[in-house]
């Protein structure tokens, strides 16, 4: 695939299968879809249909049984664990539900520590990083500290670190009232409009109505308009 013409992040054919015992579940069974730079992308669906593994195959965490991740042209499955690791560090940016801190680390040394690991110049200062989730004030907060909604921020914050190209959120608002849902979802799209393609898997029906296009999993495979009721 050409880079330049090429989505930011695409997953071509994805399959992945858990097996424990005499037990096989097939939590990805095909899947393909690609997010632009610039576009917020929801990926919704039941409980079980896969979010979560279709997220964690795209980030680079696990590998799929069969198909290809692509980022922005190039491929990102079936290469080294440490070749996924640096491709991550430096273009992708992770946010979970929650646990995205390390606890003995403040605010400020999270991002830091995150800038550090991706072993390139930071393009942004930590401190102008907090400032962009609107959390200068709390820098010196270790997690512990922190509203839900001031974690969810801080979250962002390392996710953003490195301004990444690509930013993927596993149901980052799952814990959170509908106003600070808000904030976040705010924050996402700034993202968008700095460049990001940003992909996010949610139940919420707001983070759905952010989005600009919605991709519907069931059973691991994306629903198309036919498949819908
Ligand atoms: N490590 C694992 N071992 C075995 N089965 C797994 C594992 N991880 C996920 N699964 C199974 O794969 C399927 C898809 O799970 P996944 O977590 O991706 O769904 P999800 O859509 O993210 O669900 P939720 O919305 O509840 O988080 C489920 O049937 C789940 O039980």
């Amino acid at each position: 695939m050409d880079a330049v013409s090429a989505p930011a992040l695409a997953a071509r054919e994805l399959y992945r299968f858990y097996r424990a015992g005499d037990e096989e579940t097939l939590a990805l069974r095909g899947t393909s879809l690609t997010v632009d730079l610039g576009e917020i992308v929801a990926v919704t669906g039941p409980s079980g249909s896969g979010k979560s593994t279709l997220l964690a195959c795209l980030a680079g965490v696990d590998e799929p049984d069969g198909g290809t991740v692509y980022l922005h042209g190039a491929r990102l499955s079936h290469r080294s664990e440490q070749a996924r690791a640096a491709a991550r560090a430096s273009g992708i940016g992770v946010l979970f539900q929650s646990n995205n801190l390390l606890a003995h680390l403040n605010v400020l040394d999270n991002v830091r520590l995150a800038q550090r690991l991706a072993r390139q110049r930071a393009h942004t200062r930590p401190l102008q990083v907090l400032d962009s989730v609107g959390l200068d004030s709390r820098a010196r907060a270790r997690p512990a500290q922190l509203s839900g909604g001031e974690s969810a921020r801080a979250g962002l914050a390392v996710a953003l670190a490195n301004s990444p190209q690509v930013l993927l959120a596993d149901e980052p608002t799952g814990e959170l009232d509908e106003q600070t849902e808000a904030i976040v979802l705010g924050l996402l799209r700034a993202a968008a409009e700095r460049g990001c393609a940003v992909l996010v898997a949610s139940h919420s029906p707001a983070v759905a109505a952010a989005a600009d296009r919605i991709v519907r999993l069931e059973d691991g495979r994306v629903m198309t308009a036919q498949d819908l009721p």
